[in-house]
């Protein structure tokens, strides 16, 4: 998996569990999520992020061994077909079994906090390492049936919430680096809706140049979040998720004009066209 594109690449969300927010449920059956990455790809994914285990608010953690039996098999099945693959797991023992399926990328939520066998998976793996903020993840517990850290108060408020997601960011990084792992593997995201306010996500955002600049590719994972239901509602109701997709597609534009790295987003075809539109942008069409 190329960590220096000439263009931001995108990357697909195959949610295999049973209470994702935006498409819990669809892709529990292994020939709909095969069929599904496949159709990914066609609609023009770099890359897919399978995923075993909601983090969403309210949902509760699954057993290391259903989230591993749940993504292991849609992996194999892809990467026997060539698919990039990222699996998105906090546990050291989930991404051990979807290197061996055929994963190129860890995709961790957590930021290496969860689990701390995860560092020595990757430094051994030498794949690319998403390392993602969400502060008060060290108080996910490890046993099924917990629930998961999302409120805000959790996370103890932010003064400066760019500056302090950097700070704890580049933390994260000196972390891995200290367990082995190659900075130049190593990819960034500001966790956006991950115990933070509508207002904190924004931030991130408009300071997406700032988080570029700490010198790791960005992954920006904003596709059908709840702040953008709350952006976009009328007479005080959100815009449910399937209704996001313009939202999340404009953020795919910017993001791609600040220079990040990847968007992760359920539809691929909308963000695909976003930034072909912000290349032909800022290229003067020279690209066409
Ligand atoms: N790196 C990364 N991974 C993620 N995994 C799940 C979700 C939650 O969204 P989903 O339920 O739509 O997958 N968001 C992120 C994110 O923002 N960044």
């Amino acid at each position: 998996m190329r960590l220096d594109a000439d263009r931001t690449l995108v990357m697909g969300v195959i949610n295999v569990t049973a209470d994702s927010f935006s498409d819990g449920g669809r892709y529990l059956d292994l020939d709909a999520a095969i069929a599904h990455g496949h159709d990914l790809i066609a609609q023009g994914a770099d890359l897919i992020d399978v995923g075993g285990e909601s983090t969403r608010p309210g949902a509760t953690r699954v057993d290391p061994e259903v989230e591993a039996a749940r993504v292991a098999p849609v992996i194999k099945g892809l990467a026997d077909a060539g698919v990039p693959l990222s699996v998105d797991t906090m546990r050291a023992a989930v991404a051990e079994a979807a290197i061996d399926a055929g994963v190129t990328v860890i995709n961790d939520v957590s930021g290496g906090r969860a689990d701390a066998d995860m560092a020595r998976v990757v430094a051994d793996s030498g794949l690319p390492w998403i390392l993602m903020h969400w502060r008060p993840v060290d108080r996910v517990a490890a046993r099924a049936g917990a629930p998961f850290t999302h409120g805000v108060d959790d996370a103890g408020g932010y003064r400066d919430v760019v500056a302090e997601v950097s700070g704890e960011l580049l933390a994260q990084v000196d972390s891995a680096v200290d367990a082995g792992v190659d900075p130049d593997r190593i990819i960034l995201d500001p966790g956006l809706g991950f115990a933070k306010t509508a207002d904190h996500n924004w931030a991130l955002l408009h300071a997406l140049p700032t988080l570029v600049g700490l010198g790791f590719p960005v992954l920006v994972g904003a596709s059908r979040k709840r702040f953008l239901g709350t952006l976009l509602a009328r007479d005080g109701q959100p815009r449910p998720p399937a209704g996001r997709e313009v939202a999340t597609a404009a953020i795919s534009t910017l993001a791609a004009a600040d220079g990040a790295w990847a968007v992760r987003v359920h539809d691929v075809a909308s963000s695909r066209d976003a930034i072909a539109v912000a290349g032909a942008w800022r290229s003067g069409g020279r690209r066409g």
